[in-house]
């Protein structure tokens, strides 16, 4: 089955919602004219990494920016994933990231698991319980946020439970951004999956981010790669090319489960 799927590699605006919703509407219509079926934005996309004013700027999911975004999925017909700040009922803060489809609905919610600490978020958020699966109308979709990318354990799960790709909204620093394109290699070609990752550009604070969002196919070859400035990207990828990696090299069939638990 044939998927275009567009990358939303946004300089985000420190602090100010309204600028980078206008961005995220942009992104959105160019992509819709591309023909993508999904565009990805990047790992807290509305506001940037500014936690100390989650209690401002954080929304209860189906609300403000998560409202914002499912009225452009619906006025653009496009499928958007992309992570925000979000607020539960007990007022705790996570890094979440939601996949909304066109016609009022979201197919699901993940809230990123590891906290990355040099980014201070384990003081101001709540890590997520579980891995999430989307049913997409493509297929099973892993959902991953930037730091969860360092911890093979969440994506071979997601590939033994079926998913096709995995989607990873981002803010990795241009410092390592090698890791950035090592890490995503090695985990579409150990899983034999898609992997579509979308990282933003520009400084906060004393923060410079790497770019270089891409999409990367289950024999490791790249379709799509952004560079280092604000852009959309656009690529399509076919998932039947799945099934003709895993038959060339079955490595799910050769895991030895009865010493390593997956
Ligand atoms: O793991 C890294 O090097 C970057 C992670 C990160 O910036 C994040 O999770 O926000």
């Amino acid at each position: 089955m044939k998927l275009t799927i567009s990358l939303g590699q946004m300089d985000i605006v420190p602090g100010d919602p309204d600028a980078n919703i206008a961005k995220a509407s942009q992104m959105a219509r160019h992509a819709s004219d591309a023909g993508a079926d999904v565009l990805v934005l990047p790992e807290l996309w509305s506001t940037g990494y500014v936690l100390k004013r989650a209690g401002e700027l954080a929304d209860a999911v189906g609300h403000g920016v998560f409202a914002e975004v499912q009225r452009l999925s619906d006025e653009h017909a496009i499928h958007i994933v992309g992570s925000c700040l979000s607020k539960d009922v007990s007022n705790q803060y996570a890094n979440t990231s939601v996949w909304t489809a066109p016609g009022g609905r979201a197919l699901g919610q993940y809230n990123k698991l590891h906290l990355f600490r040099l980014m201070h978020e384990d003081q101001f958020l709540k890590p997520g319980d579980r891995p999430v699966l989307i049913d997409s109308p493509w297929g099973k979709a892993g959902m991953a946020i930037c730091y969860d990318l360092r911890f093979p354990e969440l994506f071979s799960s997601y590939a033994t439970d079926g998913a096709i790709m995995v989607l990873i909204p981002a803010q990795w620093p241009k410092v390592r951004v090698e890791h950035w394109k090592t890490l995503l290699r090695a985990r579409a070609i150990e899983n034999q999956m898609f992997v579509i990752a979308c990282n933003c550009v520009g400084q906060i604070g004393p923060t410079v981010f790497g770019g270089h969002s891409c999409v990367i196919d289950p024999w490791g070859e790249i379709p799509i790669q952004a560079g280092d400035q604000e852009e959309v990207v656009t690529t399509v990828i076919d998932t039947d090319q799945i099934d003709d990696v895993r038959a060339r090299i079955p490595v799910f069939s050769d895991r030895r489960t009865d010493l390593f638990q997956f």
